[in-house]
Formats: C-alpha cells, structure tokens, sequence
C-alpha cells in the first residue's frame, strides 16, 4: 500500500492499532486514512486522476470543522468564565494538530473466541472530537470510566448531528469538570464507516489545570503537559511502538 502511514497521516491497515492497551487480543479490526494539518506538507493524496476532487474535497471538510471546532471552544471557555478566546491566548489555536479520520470497520471478518472490538476501549486525546457515522450500530459510551464493572450504553446516531466527544487534554484543563468520555466500538456485522475530527492543541501549547477549576482542597490531578508529549506517548502505546 503506497500510502501507508507517515507522519502519522495516510492509511493503517487492520488491526494494527490497539486503543485499549491494556488488552491482550490482536488489535482492532478497523482500517483508516488520516489526514492531518492542512498548514504542513506532511498529507498522502492519492493521486488526483484516481481520486477525482478528492483532496479538495477532504480539505474544505478540514477547514470547516476546525471553524466549527474554534466556536465550539469559545463556547466552552464561556462556560467556563473565561474569555471566549481563551484557548487561541494559550496558544492551542497557532497550528492546532488537527486530523480527519476516515474509519472503516469489516463487517465480513470472522469472530474468533476471542474478543475483538473495531475500537477497543479509550478516551480520545485532545480538546474535543466531532464525529460522524454512517449509521450502523456499534459506538458505546462508559459514563463512569473509574467504576467497575463498567456499564456501556449505546449511542444512537442522529441524522445531521456531530456527536461531540470531549478529549483527555480538555479533562487536564478543567481538571475533570469536563470528563473525556470513554467509548468504543463494538465490532458490527455489516461494514461500518465514520468519520471523526480530532482536535489537538498546538505542539508547544502547555496544557495545565485553569486556575478557576481548581482549590486547596480540589487540587489539580494532571500535572501540565505539553501537547506534542502527551499525544506521543499516546500514539506510541496504541500503535505498541
Ligand atoms: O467510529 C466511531 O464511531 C468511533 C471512532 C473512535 O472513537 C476513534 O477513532 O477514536
Ligand atoms: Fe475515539
């Protein structure tokens, strides 16, 4: 496959990821194409008499969810007390790492004994994540990820609707007021295909807790980090590198 992953943008074949890291099964059955910062040269496009308007297509698709994505921020910094354009003054917003996903989950594979999820269990890793399906069952969400056993509930698709997930840097900040939502998907029976938009902050943004969401007696519970690290180490222990 020529467009295999670099830079973290092109295809990942299946099972070559695992969300849940703390699984011992293969990897989850889905594969996917990414498409990341439209500011640096680092995209694969298949070629344009393959894929007629295609590139173009997937660019204005970026650039109107990362709009999208900036109001919606603004929102959240107002719900929070802060000015609205609190997350473009601490920088999140200078060149936000910011990637489509194009997701597509077999519906033909062969269920072993074993238990295989298209998505394994994970909270996504940054601010927010809008997202996008086809339709087909499958998505779960856990509302209490630190209670054992874990009750999954599913999500219904509503036509028209971005399902919205909140991301674990946003959790850092807002020192879980805003909790990043654990969810997975559960490997469907017939192909499956979404689309989410992960919203990273810029590389050098340091994601610390706000100081109106913190107290002596609610101190911070993530220490500050600096966006580029923690996204790393994430994708490094997904992809078991
Ligand atoms: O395909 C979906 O519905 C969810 C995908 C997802 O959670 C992810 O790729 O992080
Ligand atoms: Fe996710």
């Amino acid at each position: 496959m020529k467009l295999v992953t670099k830079n973290h943008r092109g295809y990942t074949a299946l099972h070559a990821e695992k969300l849940d890291t703390t699984l011992t099964t293969r990897g989850d059955s889905k594969e996917s194409f990414y498409i990341g910062p439209l500011t640096d040269d680092l995209n694969q496009w298949p070629l344009e008499e393959d894929l007629p308007s295609w590139r173009c297509t997937m660019e204005t698709y970026h650039q109107k969810l990362l709009s999208a994505v900036t109001k919606l921020l603004s929102l959240i910094a107002l719900s929070l007390k802060l000015e609205e354009d609190f997350f473009e003054k601490v920088g999140a917003l200078i060149e936000p790492l910011a990637f489509i996903r194009l997701l597509h989950y077999p519906g033909d594979l062969n269920s072993s004994s074993e238990e295989i999820f298209g998505a394994s269990a994970h909270s996504d890793y940054g601010m927010v994540t809008l997202l996008v399906t086809d339709g087909v069952p499958g998505l779960q969400i856990c509302r209490e990820k630190s209670k054992q056993p874990r009750v999954w509930e599913d999500v219904p698709s509503m036509s028209g609707a971005f399902i919205v997930n909140i991301g674990d840097m946003m959790e850092g900040w807002t020192n879980g007021l805003f909790r990043s939502t654990l969810h997975r998907v559960l490997q469907p029976r017939q192909d499956r295909y979404s689309v989410a938009f992960f919203t990273n902050p810029s590389k050098d943004c340091i994601v610390e807790c706000l100081e109106s969401c913190c107290t002596e007696s609610c101190p911070p519970r993530f220490p500050p980090i600096k966006a580029i690290d923690y996204l790393e180490e994430r994708v490094r222990l997904t992809y078991g590198l």
